[in-house]
């Protein structure tokens, strides 16, 4: 076997476009027809082999890192342990994360990370791991892994594991709210959403309208076409959020919404520089105002920085 070399993998948040969520499968988990959009909000995972396990975090300012598990039950272990149970062998990685990607925060952060993890590791340890088995690795690990390895803008289906590019002809521009609080549980938002719609259908909306919208690349369609079947949810475990939708609303932006189970609101402008000036209309009222484009790659190796991003 050869050696594998220290590599940094860059992976995105996501935002769903269209979340139609339908009633409790028999397993627990919920059908969905989902469409996801990786944003430019992003998580860095350098992954170097070792004589022993190691995870160290370094987190952007807007980061709140106490809620992510560093003592064996990050997502990126549990990546680590899957990815070796497949090759026969342990391992043995010291890993730097770096977040930008709010967490608990419904972008998708913790998947960001372990599609991040299995590419870095894969190159790490030289394993050459095909892409049809890192698929298969991701959906075990989480139902949002598989589009945060694929990027772009996609479809996804079952419980969001199943995903297919789909046509995207715009450069949308969205401005992101962070929760100033705590993040929300996803279980906790799902289990709302069963409680407020004991008669959701089994089959969930599909996004017919939206991936239309996505077409023709006009930002008023696709602001028109947005849907989140947990926002109701959402809003009923953080009623403040709907003020902050509507604050967004008012400072410009073509619509808000409920990032995935929340609680990051969303806002989707007219353009670069309608998103700008929404953002610093907001800031005159919040802490932390993000702006991000989409859509962007998924899970991606920075060729000339491996080893060269963490400070020492
Ligand atoms: C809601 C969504 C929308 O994209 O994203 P977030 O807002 O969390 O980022 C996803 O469905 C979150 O996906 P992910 O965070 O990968 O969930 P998983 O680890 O697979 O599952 C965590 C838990 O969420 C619930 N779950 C998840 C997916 C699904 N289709 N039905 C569910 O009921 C289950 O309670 C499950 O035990
Ligand atoms: N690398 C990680 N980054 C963030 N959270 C993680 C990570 N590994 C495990 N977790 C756990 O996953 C939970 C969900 O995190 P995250 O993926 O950021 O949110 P969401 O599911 O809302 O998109 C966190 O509350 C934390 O307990």
């Amino acid at each position: 076997m050869s050696a594998g070399r220290p590599t940094t993998v860059r992976a995105a948040a996501k935002v769903n476009l269209h979340l139609g969520v339908g009633a409790p499968r028999e397993d627990g988990f919920h059908p969905l027809d989902t469409v996801y959009q990786a944003v430019s909000l992003y998580d860095d995972v350098l992954a170097t082999a070792a004589e022993e396990s190691s995870l160290e975090l370094l987190t952007a300012d807007h980061v709140d890192g106490a809620g992510v598990p560093l003592g064996g039950d990050n997502i990126i272990d549990r990546a680590a342990e899957l990815l070796g149970a497949h090759h026969g062998r342990e391992l043995t990685t010291r890993i730097h994360l770096t977040k930008s990607i709010p967490v608990a925060g419904g972008m998708a952060g913790g998947s960001a990370d372990a599609a991040a993890a299995l590419v870095a590791l894969d190159r790490a340890h030289d394993l050459r791991t095909s892409d049809h088995d890192l698929l298969a690795i991701a959906a075990e690990l989480g139902s949002d892994v598989p589009f945060a390895l694929i990027g772009g803008t996609a479809q996804g289906l079952g419980r969001g594991e199943l995903v297919t590019p789909v046509a995207d002809n715009g450069e949308w521009w969205w401005v992101v709210a962070p929760s100033d609080g705590e993040g929300l549980s996803t279980p906790a938002v799902y289990r709302r959403f069963d409680e407020l719609r004991p008669d959701a259908p089994a089959t969930p909306e599909d996004p017919t309208e939206l991936l239309d919208a996505l077409a023709t690349g006009e930002p008023l369609r696709l602001a028109r076409s947005l849907h989140n079947d947990l926002q109701e949810a959402a809003l009923d475990l953080r009623p403040e959020l709907g003020d902050l939708l509507d604050l967004g609303e008012r400072a410009g932006a073509l619509r808000g919404i409920v990032s995935g189970s929340g609680p990051t609101c969303v806002f989707l402008c007219e353009s670069r520089a309608g998103a700008m000036a929404t953002a610093e209309a907001l800031r005159a009222e919040r802490d932390v105002v993000l702006l991000a484009c989409g859509p962007v790659a998924g899970a991606h190796v920075l060729l000339d920085q491996a080893g060269a991003t963490w400070p020492t």
